[in-house]
């Protein structure tokens, strides 16, 4: 879609961007990651035509260069880092722009058709409820998507955006990221958008390009390229790097230059199955703590990992119930421990007394840490949902805690 070759970008003496190359693949979703600095939003304005640069840069085969302004307002459409728009527009009116981009008339008349192209932009971004308020009226995430609804009433082929997601709390950082996706599925957009979030970006791109002083470090597919290497050379820090392999979501956590010696943090029970462990299991291995498992059927994912991670399990056989041997073992082990980490496992007849350790654990007044997952009702198979009854009774104890991800584990696990 955009063929970039040699492309250096010089401003106040300097080149920011140094004979890079780069195809940017058409319909995919490719983020630009790299520390500040690094000439991201450079990049963009140099492949949107909007600065001045050496090497070549090339539309659909065409000459970036060479290409008049309708033509470039009809392959591509930017959404700037800024998001204040100092006018007394309206949100119809500001989307409107889009289509007098493409004319270049901006006086001119919307048609039908522009109206109704108004009108699908506003739809996508779910902004039509907003269409007669003023822009400068709007919270930070509303303004986000009335200009990516300008954009997108460009009809634009490419969309190049510059930190959609900056001083948007993480709820609307989802969404935007979510909305740009499902529109490149939909439309085969081609998408190049500058982000900061590398765990967002591994989760929503389909190539990551990282860039560090002008420089190309790595590009590929988020799994391939994100790892401690690449996040060292391109951010110069040292970092753990863990991809779950069942959410493909990635959890990366820098490690400080001078680090102190990891503290204790003690011994950790955890009950799980299914794979509902996730990566939870590699993340504490390599931390100071005591970790085991139990009760788990042999053969079973989390078994497996626990095997590969030499963590200790108390189990049974395949498919087999809980018996009342594995049950005093594991209530032993739960009994020594300082947390009961919960994973998001069905619960059924036959594993029903993992959830009667973790009764027991709450009678020792044990910290019990739950890791959310599917509604408890929907995985819960016992007779007369005695499991929803121990579970609700649980969440309702001081000494339990929910969690939503790794990082909030950890933030109890260091804290309790
Ligand atoms: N017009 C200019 N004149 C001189 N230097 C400039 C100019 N524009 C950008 N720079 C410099 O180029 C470098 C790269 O800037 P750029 O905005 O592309 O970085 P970035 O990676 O987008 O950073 P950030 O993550 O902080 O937004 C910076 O050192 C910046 O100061």
């Amino acid at each position: 879609m955009i063929q970039v070759k040699n492309l250096t970008v010089n401003r106040g003496g300097k080149n920011i961007i140094a004979q890079l190359d780069h195809d940017f693949v058409k319909g995919k979703f490719t983020s630009i990651l790299g520390p500040n600095g690094s000439g991201k939003t450079t990049l963009l304005k140099a492949i949107s035509g909007l600065i001045p640069y050496s090497g070549q840069v090339e539309i659909l085969g065409q000459d970036l260069s060479k290409m008049k302004i309708t033509k470039r307002a009809d392959n591509m459409a930017i959404l700037p880092q800024v998001t204040h728009l100092n006018s007394d527009l309206s949100v119809f009116e500001i989307v409107s722009m889009g289509r007098f981009y493409k004319s270049q008339q901006i006086f001119q008349s919307l048609s039908n058709q522009d109206e109704e192209i108004i009108t699908h932009a506003m739809e996508m971004t779910e902004i039509k409820s907003l269409k007669d308020r003023k822009f400068l009226n709007l919270s930070g995430g509303e303004k986000q998507r009335v200009l990516l609804a300008r954009a997108l009433a460009q009809q634009p082929k490419v969309l190049l955006l510059d930190e959609p997601t900056a001083s948007l709390d993480i709820n609307y950082q989802i969404e935007i990221l979510k909305l740009l996706k499902k529109l490149q599925k939909k439309t085969d957009l081609t998408i190049i958008c500058v982000l900061h979030d590398i765990q967002l970006a591994a989760e929503f791109s389909q190539q990551i390009l990282l860039l560090n002083d002008g420089r190309v470090i790595d590009v590929g597919k988020p799994h391939k390229i994100i790892n401690p290497e690449n996040i060292r050379r391109t951010f110069n820090i040292n970092s753990h790097v863990y991809w779950d392999s069942f959410r493909e979501k990635l959890t990366l956590i820098p490690i400080e230059k001078e680090q102190q010696p990891d503290k204790f943090l003690g011994k950790i029970h955890i009950i799980a199955g299914g794979g509902s462990a996730g990566n939870i299991l590699e993340v504490l291995r390599h931390k100071n703590c005591e970790i085991s498992m139990g009760v788990i059927n042999v053969g079973d994912s989390d078994w497996q990992k626990c095997k590969e991670l030499n963590i200790k399990t108390i189990t049974v056989q395949p498919y087999s119930p809980i018996t009342e041997e594995a049950y005093k073992q594991n209530t032993q082990e739960v009994l020594k421990s300082d947390f009961i980490i919960f994973c998001h496992t069905p619960i059924g007849n036959g594993n029903l007394k993992n959830l009667k350790a973790l009764q027991l654990a709450n009678q020792n007044e044990k910290t019990i840490i739950i890791v959310e997952g599917e509604q408890f009702t929907k995985r819960d198979f016992t007779d007369g949902g005695e499991g929803s009854k121990i579970y609700d009774e649980l969440t309702k104890c001081e000494n339990v805690f929910k969690v939503q991800n790794v990082n909030e584990l950890f933030n109890i696990l260091e804290v309790e």
